[in-house]
């Protein structure tokens, strides 16, 4: 499982491995820096070659560091430690620094101006620079100083490599601009949820996992760690040999207004090409000539209203929708009395998973009224960030600095489940988390939203969990992308593309039985 801890999740991880479990501060940083060395002398053995230089500070990632520095001269290699940031060392970290001395490994620190700077350039055959000023102990800003060192590294063109993550990245929001660049970053134990966001995602190049001994039952022993969904983590809903339309759910799609009736049409043949058994396009009734001229395979229930409220006979769609396995409602669902009715129908009297998207998330911001019924347990709301701004009513500013905690606030409040869509997907319940980057900018087109809550839809209707389904959509729809992006210039890609090429990246996707 692909754990993502925050700094404050990693501390108490370590805090309780040293002081419960019994494992001492100072073999957690012996596993780290000998961990650290025996991955760069395996997958990078022609970087190795040349002079390494670890650039650090007195913490104890900079401890780590040194313990890297003494395994690095043990195989052979030539290090140079550079300090370039001055504090107070810890135990751990002095005791490791004064090994590096007894052993003559060449320190050098920057003078006070930093005009000795070119030290970076004026080392011949330097092939790798390591960073290990800062670990997840950093808060606030990065020291001026320290943004001219990065800066002058950023040229060298020897491999860069962070230990546990980039200095000046803020694991708990991705917030570092200006950050240390890695080619490489060797994080310990597990992920740090600043890796998925704002500049984390351009700062940690490739990221590999380094065990340095936490027990594994520790990791959702105190709290419920996020998980992030790979390729070997993401689930699809079963399917088996013996089954007929009705083991794969019955789907209601709700939505498609004037001007929107693409919307519930995407979302409905997502839900289709997603596996659902059958898939109910509930729309107003003078969207019948539309949507029943569209050769397709999903059944099209019309609803006549009469002078701004419902008809009472709403018969044939209440008895029908008592056979709903899951619900989409929003795609194109529009705002006057029609949407608003229906939105409040379905909340109230839902029982089955239903995913709440577009247009009804705004009449939700509309009307708090509806708010009560966000923490029924079968209801998901979809918004991206420009939905989650305005049913929060903060600016994209505010948010985009700390995602996890504006989401976090507003689940508090709400009682919702939500998947928060953008280049970094995420789902919350305030008790587990799901983190997704598959995908590509080519979904940054109208209707990728609607796409994406039809397999939403469609994965619930064929009894996958609300959350599973919905960060596994996510997924899948992103690497479907990915795949489409081998193919043509990404930006071209269309949400039907996605939709017909649903599962391209699955060749070899096998059927289960149903007692597999
Ligand atoms: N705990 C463990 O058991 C293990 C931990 N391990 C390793 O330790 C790392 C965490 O260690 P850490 O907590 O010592 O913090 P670290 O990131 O090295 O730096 C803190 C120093 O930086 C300073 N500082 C902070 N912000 C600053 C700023 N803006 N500008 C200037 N200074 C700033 C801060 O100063 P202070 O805030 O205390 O005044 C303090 O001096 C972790 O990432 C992993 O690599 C492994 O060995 C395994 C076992
Ligand atoms: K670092």
């Amino acid at each position: 499982m692909a754990y993502v801890f925050t700094p404050s999740q990693m501390k108490t991880l370590d805090e309780n491995t040293i002081n419960c479990f019994g494992i001492p501060a100072s073999i957690l940083m012996e596993n780290a820096g000998r961990g650290c060395a025996d991955f760069l002398i395996k997958n990078y053995p022609e970087e190795t070659k040349g002079v390494i230089i670890i650039l650090h500070g007195e913490g104890n990632n900079s401890g780590d560091g040194f313990v890297l520095a003494r395994w690095l001269q043990n195989y052979g290699k030539q290090v140079i430690l550079l300090q370039v940031q001055k504090g107070e060392m810890t135990e751990e970290t002095r005791h490791n620094f004064k090994l590096c001395k007894a052993l003559k490994i060449p320190t050098f620190e920057l003078n006070k101006e930093y005009d000795n700077l070119d030290i970076l350039e004026n080392v011949p055959g330097v092939t790798m620079i390591i960073d290990a000023v800062f670990g997840t102990g950093f808060k606030s800003k990065l020291p001026s100083s320290l943004k001219k060192i990065f800066q002058s590294v950023d040229d060298n063109s020897a491999l860069k490599v962070a230990i546990d993550i980039p200095s000046g990245l803020n694991g708990a929001t991705g917030e570092g601009e200006d950050a240390f660049r890695a080619d490489v970053t060797l994080t310990l134990h597990s992920y740090k949820m600043g890796f998925f966001l704002r500049e984390g995602k351009i700062k940690c190049g490739k990221v590999y996992t380094i065990p340095i001994g936490i027990p594994e039952h520790y990791n959702d022993a105190f709290f419920t760690p996020a998980i992030f969904i790979d390729n070997k983590t993401f689930r699809l809903p079963e399917r088996y040999y013996y089954a007929n339309k009705s083991n794969y759910g019955r789907v209601f799609i709700i939505g498609g207004s004037y001007g929107l009736l693409g919307a519930a049409a995407l979302a409905t043949r997502a839900a289709l090409r997603a596996g659902a058994g059958l898939v109910y396009l509930i729309s107003r009734e003078e969207n019948k000539y539309f949507y029943n001229a569209n050769p397709a395979e999903f059944l099209f229930i019309g609803i006549p209203r009469i002078e701004g409220t419902l008809t009472p006979d709403l018969k044939l769609f209440t008895t029908l929708f008592k056979t709903a396995d899951s619900v989409v409602i929003g795609p194109g669902l529009g705002f006057d009395n029609y949407g608003t009715y229906m939105l409040e129908y379905i909340l109230r009297t839902s029982t089955v998973p239903t995913v709440v998207d577009a247009d009804a998330l705004r009449i939700i911001a509309k009307d708090p009224s509806l708010q009560q019924y966000l923490k029924k347990p079968n209801i998901l709301l979809t918004p991206h960030l420009g939905e989650f701004c305005t049913l929060t009513d903060m600016d994209m500013d505010k948010l985009v600095k700390d995602i996890p905690t504006a989401l976090e606030n507003y689940i508090k409040k709400t009682g919702a489940k939500v998947l928060l869509k953008s280049d970094t997907t995420i789902f919350s319940d305030g008790k587990r988390m799901f983190i997704n980057i598959s995908g590509n900018d080519g979904l940054a087109t109208g209707g990728s939203g609607d796409v994406l809550a039809g397999i939403i839809g469609s994965f619930c209707g064929q009894k996958m969990e609300l959350g599973e389904a919905a960060i596994n959509a996510s997924f899948i729809m992103g690497k479907t992308a990915e795949e489409l992006a081998k193919q043509r210039y990404f930006p071209s890609i269309l949400p039907t593309d996605i939709i017909e090429n649903l599962f391209m990246p699955l060749k070899d996707e096998s059927l289960s039985s149903p007692e597999s």
